[in-house]
């Protein structure tokens, strides 16, 4: 199976046999779907032949575009039905729910069953959220790490565009770009734990699941977290097994 999963700055292009290893690759969301289907790299994708193509994401007219350009493929996508069996929730509205937070909480909770789990994806936007007992309690939207620098350096004249250093940082910095670093890096360290410090008052044992663009390099400064690079895309593909199994 074939996945495209829409996000807000990269689309990630996946192939799958079995659901559990996942062959992806990465494109960024603004080039259009049908130059990405030429690229020399992604025949697979645009092969004749091709193997059913799941399709889902965050940004309605970009997911509008690749069912254009998939036209003659097999195109199936997510049932929103099932997510809501598989994962009761009064978010509201129920279908404002966003895709890549529902593929996650699908993952967590058709695989680690039994378990209540604090799921992080950390993307353009983050998203810290509550599946306890089995269903989703709710969650946190919270600005990204790119798109805060970026605030940062396009809201004043002074502030450079800085890349962050990988966490920790030093607690007082004392040049911009340290003080930037510094600040940044805690924001988020402080957001992350104050969260998980807080679902864990009413979900004592949750496991933290954490995933995204950014998750590997803030892993470690997340004691206990397990990195789980293709929750999206597994949560996904279950979804569109409508959680049968091979
Ligand atoms: N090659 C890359 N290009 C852009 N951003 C990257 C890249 N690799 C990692 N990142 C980081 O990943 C973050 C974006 O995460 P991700 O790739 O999960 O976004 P996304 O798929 O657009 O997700 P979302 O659906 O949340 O918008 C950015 O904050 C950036 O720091
Ligand atoms: C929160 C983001 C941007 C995270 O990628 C995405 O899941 C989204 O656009 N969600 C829709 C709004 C919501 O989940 O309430
Ligand atoms: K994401």
């Amino acid at each position: 199976m074939i996945l495209i999963s829409v996000g807000n700055t990269r689309t990630l292009l996946a192939r799958t046999q079995d659901g559990v290893h996942f062959d992806s690759t990465s494109v960024v969301t603004s080039l259009p779907p049908t130059e990405i289907l030429q690229q020399p790299g992604l025949t697979w994708l645009s092969a004749p032949n091709r193997e059913p193509v799941a399709l889902g994401g965050v940004v309605p007219t970009v997911l509008a575009a690749w069912r254009e350009a998939l036209a003659t493929a097999e195109v199936r996508e997510p049932d929103p039905g099932f997510f809501r069996r598989a994962v009761p929730h009064d978010y509201h509205p129920p279908e404002s729910l966003g895709f890549d937070r529902r593929c996650c909480l699908l993952a967590a909770a058709m695989d680690f069953p039994g378990h209540d789990s604090i799921v992080i994806d950390m993307g353009t936007a983050i998203t810290i959220d509550l599946l306890a007992g089995g269903h989703f309690r709710g969650g946190r939207i919270l600005p990204g790490i790119a798109m805060s620098l970026r605030g940062l350096h396009e809201g004043t004249a002074l502030l450079p565009e800085v890349v962050l250093n990988t966490p920790p940082a030093e607690m007082l910095g004392n040049d911009t770009s340290s003080a930037i670093q510094a600040g940044v890096i805690h924001l988020f360290a402080d957001a992350l734990r104050g969260a998980i410090t807080d679902y864990r008052q009413s979900s004592p044992q949750a496991q933290i699941l954490i995933t995204g663009g950014d998750a590997e390099c803030w892993q470690p400064s997340i004691p206990g977290s397990f990195y789980q690079p293709h929750l999206l895309l597994r949560g996904f593909y279950l979804w569109i097994q409508g959680g049968v199994l091979p």
